[in-house]
């Protein structure tokens, strides 16, 4: 059992998908924390029941969207609490969290679709602004390695959007296009158009764009170092036993 310099024990994490590029930030991260101890890291191929045999209170996974649901449900089937960045949630599979959590109700899962302060804040600025424009589009840009397009930070920031505009009464975006290549006008999520694109030098960044008579307004955020998302992942592995049931999103961890 680990204390620290003031005798309190180390909280005991898990990283899923250690061996990844966001893994391993995690890892440095947990090994840098005096009131955390990295008893267990699993990648590809390695047995998931080591976060058992090792004690693992929170696992964080960043892995893959195809793998993370497997993950979950034997997390929450051990009691492990979660915290998750691993994008692909939509409403059905939050739903299934749910369903899994109602068997063990002390166990907390925290799904974020991204663990960056700003990334956090522009989500919430976009929503604030959105009532008040008449066009609005997401541009979501990362390294071209990323598997998953659009983002989920930006299927969320569009689901936000899109409910905040619903809520005012606002319109779609006008848009006169009638004739169009193929994805030239994005996706289309939520009523908002997002579009993706994949370049090599990049990270992880978003611009929302609004517009409307006379001026425009840009919120963008850049993360240029995976860096970024380990103090919101911490802050989220800290709290998370406190946190049964799911949370969606590092807001109200933020008291955003
Ligand atoms: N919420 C947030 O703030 C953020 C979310 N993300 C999301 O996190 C996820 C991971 O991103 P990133 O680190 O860039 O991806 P990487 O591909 O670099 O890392 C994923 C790692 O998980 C491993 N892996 C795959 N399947 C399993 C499994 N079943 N068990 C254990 N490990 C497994 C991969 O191994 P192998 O390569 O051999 O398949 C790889 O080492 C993505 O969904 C991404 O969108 C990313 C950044 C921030
Ligand atoms: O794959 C990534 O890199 C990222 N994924 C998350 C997303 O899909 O929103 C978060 C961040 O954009 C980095």
């Amino acid at each position: 059992m680990l204390t620290n310099s003031g005798g309190q024990v180390a909280i005991r994490v898990g990283v899923l998908g250690a061996n990844g590029k966001v893994g391993k930030a995690i890892c440095d991260a947990v090994n840098a924390a005096d009131d955390l101890e990295l008893v267990a890291t699993v990648d590809q191929g390695d047995p998931i029941e080591q976060f058992v045999e090792s004690d693992a209170e929170v696992v964080v996974d960043f892995t893959h969207p195809d793998v993370v649901m497997d993950n979950l449900k034997f997390l929450v089937a051990n009691g492990i609490h979660a915290v998750v960045g691993t994008t692909g949630f939509d409403d059905d599979r939050l739903d299934e969290v749910r369903s899994w959590l109602a068997d063990s109700p002390k166990t907390g899962v925290l799904i974020a679709p991204n663990f960056a302060i700003g990334a956090v804040l522009t989500m919430r600025f976009a929503e604030q602004a959105a009532r008040f424009f008449d066009s609005v589009e997401v541009i979501e840009l990362h390294h071209p390695n990323k598997a998953d397009a659009p983002s989920g930070t930006a299927y969320r920031t569009a689901a936000l959007i899109a409910d905040a505009r619903a809520a005012a009464g606002v319109g779609k975006s006008p848009d006169a296009t009638t004739t169009e290549l193929e994805g030239s006008r994005g996706a289309d999520v939520a009523g908002v158009r997002v579009h993706s694109i994949r370049l090599a030098g990049l990270v992880a960044h978003q611009e929302v764009l609004f517009g409307t008579q006379g001026e425009t307004l840009t919120i963008r955020h850049d993360s240029i170092d995976r860096s970024s998302f380990a103090p919101g992942v911490l802050l989220g592995v800290r709290q998370i036993a406190s946190r049964p049931g799911l949370t969606v999103g590092l807001d109200p961890l933020l008291d955003l």
